[in-house]
């Protein structure tokens, strides 16, 4: 497999290419609107403070960027299926290794069938895992995981000196894991901002796995991968870390402040996509359930720690 690009310069994407290029690798980044990045050699506004390696080539031109065979897709995940129906005809034969952790809210799938429906001849992937993007760009020692059909070429293509990837089949298992840890840890800055306690904290994360558990087992995942990297490997770093922003907008949220509004938070809107798609399936999901309803002010913390405590004593 010969050349990659990053499509979407956030923290993100721009910690990939760093970390990419930094081993010598060529990597060109794309970004809608990429400023003086290239010339600067660092992305001032997503990830300042962490300067470009030599052979990493920012840009403003798509068809260009376009142009590797490995493509890595680091828009927001409600951003996913109308970029990618934008520039479908660019994306025709790639991989397309989506890094965006969410369920679309207009349609309730997940990255890996977002890319199937709207570029059917591209080969998709999925790569998800607890990374901070300040930690990736550190060159911090980081393990994620890749999931692809035949994963083990774009394992070696993208694995660094400080970033290991385990490889995996299971898209579904991969994908659902990095979105739905999301809402949990929603829940978990919430209790703590509400100074419910870490005991209620590490409750949520458990009952949470089990709600991650159950609804992507239904959507055909494998446990193995929810107990990996990309499930509950990302559910301990995001629940436990202000550094996550999900997490900080869960303590905004507990503490009753307003939480920053322009910030990339995945949970809010795929808490939503999956209590739907749960509601419609009969999947018993409690915790994404109240992240909605405290997400949109309709309940209060108290009454959501009554309404979870008032539910049917179960086995576990
Ligand atoms: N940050 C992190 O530590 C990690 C993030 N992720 C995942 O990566 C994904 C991206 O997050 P992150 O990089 O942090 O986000 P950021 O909030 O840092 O940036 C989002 C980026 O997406 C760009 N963007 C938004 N819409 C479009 C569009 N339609 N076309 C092109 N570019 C667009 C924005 O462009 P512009 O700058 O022009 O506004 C911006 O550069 C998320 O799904 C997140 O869960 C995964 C692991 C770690
Ligand atoms: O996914 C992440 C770490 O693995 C980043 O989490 P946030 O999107 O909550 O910042």
């Amino acid at each position: 497999m010969s050349g990659i690009s990053v499509l979407g310069a956030g923290a993100f994407g721009t910690a990939l290419a760093i970390s990419i290029a930094r081993d010598g690798r060529k990597v060109t980044l794309w970004a809608r609107d990429p400023g003086d990045m290239q010339e600067r050699r660092e992305n001032t506004r997503r990830l300042p403070g962490h300067g470009f390696p030599d052979s990493l080539v920012a840009t403003g031109d798509i068809a260009g960027a376009a142009s590797a065979d490995i493509l890595l897709l680091a828009v927001p995940m409600q951003q996913l299926a109308a970029f990618l129906t934008e520039h479908r005809a660019l994306c025709r034969g790639k991989t397309l290794v989506a890094c965006c952790k969410g369920i679309d809210l207009a349609t309730g799938l997940g990255p890996a069938e977002i890319i199937a429906r709207t570029c059917p001849d591209a080969t998709p992937a999925i790569l998800s895992g607890p990374s901070f993007a300040v930690d990736i760009a550190a060159g911090l020692p980081t393990a994620l995981t890749l999931a692809a059909k035949d994963p083990e070429p774009l394992q070696r293509a993208l694995s660094t000196a400080n970033l290991r990837l385990y490889r995996s089949t299971d898209l579904t298992g991969v994908e659902l894991g990095g979105a739905l840890k999301n809402v949990v840890a929603i829940a978990c800055g919430i209790a703590m901002g509400a100074g419910l306690g870490e005991s209620a904290r590490a409750a949520l994360m458990t009952r949470g796995y089990a709600e991650m558990s159950r609804f992507a087992g239904a959507r055909g995942a494998h446990p193995e991968t929810l107990a990996g990297l990309s499930g509950f490997g990302d559910l301990a770093l995001t629940c436990t870390s202000e550094k996550s922003r999900n997490y900080a907008y869960g303590l905004a949220l507990g503490r009753g402040t307003t939480p920053d509004d322009g910030t990339t938070v995945e949970g809010r809107a795929t808490a939503k996509a999956v209590s739907n798609a749960a509601t419609s399936a009969g999947i018993d999901m409690p915790i994404a359930d109240m992240v909605v309803a405290l997400v949109d002010q309709a309940i209060t913390v108290r009454e959501a720690v009554e309404l979870l405590f008032a539910r049917p004593l179960k086995e576990e």
